[in-house]
């Protein structure tokens, strides 16, 4: 394909997403290296640039059309979504995809020792947090007073040095919190990475590039999500067998040489094969099983 106009994606700089937005671009056929001191990569086989910066910036960059795409975690769109809105500013962006990364949840979290009865315990306290719309949206619609106090990091440790009673913050395997003391007490929203465009990309050579880039990461994606599985059935276990294979449609069943009583099944499963379901495969006689990783899968 040739456009003379080259297409700016932001991704996280270093932290948290940075690794898996870079993977999946390179998975993607991207090629590019990064150099830690620039800002900018630019991919060699491809009228791509990649933009780092701090995963804050980045829906500002799609909404203002700075770049034309962003990977981003869905709490740092809306709150930024929420924060224009409030201040009348433009706040639009299309969302292409969820990605299959950064799964976290933004949650409001006490003290061990404070006990918890549902939102209204937490009238009246301050709460500190990195989130304050979506905090405040939450609030507004539990109908409850509190009061905020804004803080960019170390937000676990605001409640033990006195700055806050409670706070909002994210939350994954939950360690951080325990390792300060806190508990988990209403989850405010889910989050996952996710593909953002700008409304402003009009040159139709660059809309066609991004549609090639996410096809490939649909595909990317679904092959992550997928195994493709092998085994060996009697012929009249064949329904049930297949039955067990999660997702998998219309298999491919190939006859064995000098055996009439078995056949080879090929299967795409739309999910892992679990060790349970593996075992209940073996009681119906199936031998020779085989779960297999699959690399890019189109179509
Ligand atoms: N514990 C976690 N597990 C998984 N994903 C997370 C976790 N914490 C945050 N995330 C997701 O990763 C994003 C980036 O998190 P990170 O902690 O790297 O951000 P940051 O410190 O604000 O970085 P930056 O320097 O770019 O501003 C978060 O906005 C969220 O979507
Ligand atoms: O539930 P857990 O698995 O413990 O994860 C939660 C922590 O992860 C994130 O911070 P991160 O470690 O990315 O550091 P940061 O505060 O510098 O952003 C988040 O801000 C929490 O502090
Ligand atoms: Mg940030």
């Amino acid at each position: 394909m040739t456009t003379s106009k080259r297409i700016r994606i932001a991704i996280q700089k270093s932290g948290r997403l940075s690794k898996e937005s870079q993977q999946l671009l390179k998975l993607c056929g991207v090629k590019f290296n990064v150099n830690e001191q620039r800002l900018i990569a630019h991919a060699d086989n491809m009228p791509i640039d990649l933009l780092r910066v701090r995963d804050d910036d980045i829906p500002g960059l799609v909404m203002d059309g700075v770049v034309d795409l962003g990977i981003v975690g869905e709490n740092v769109l809306e709150e930024e979504q929420l924060d224009r809105e409030a201040l009348g500013k433009a706040a639009e962006v299309n969302k292409l995809r969820q990605l299959d990364f950064g799964a976290c949840r933004l949650s409001l979290a006490v003290p061990n020792e404070v006990e918890y009865n549902g939102p209204q315990s937490l009238a009246g306290m301050r709460l500190a947090t990195s989130y304050p719309n979506l905090l405040r949206r939450y609030m507004n619609q539990q109908g409850i007073e509190y009061r905020d106090c804004m803080l960019k990091g170390s937000v676990e440790v605001a409640p033990r040095a006195g700055l806050a009673d409670g706070i909002c913050d994210l939350v994954s395997t939950g360690a951080t919190l325990e390792a300060n003391g806190l508990y988990e007490t209403d989850v405010i929203f889910r989050s996952m990475a996710c593909m953002i465009q700008s409304t402003q990309t009009q040159d139709p050579a660059q809309q066609a590039l991004i549609e090639k880039l996410m096809s490939r990461i649909n595909g990317v994606i679904r092959a992550r999500e997928s195994k493709y599985i092998l085994l060996h059935a009697p012929t009249d276990k064949l329904d049930k067998i297949v039955s067990l294979l999660p997702g998998a449609e219309n298999p491919t069943v190939l006859p064995l040489n000098d055996d009439t009583n078995r056949v080879a099944i090929h299967a795409v499963s739309s999910e892992d094969l679990f060790w349970d379901t593996m075992e209940e495969l073996t009681a119906l006689g199936a031998t020779s099983i085989l779960v297999m990783p699959i690399e890019k899968m189109m179509g």
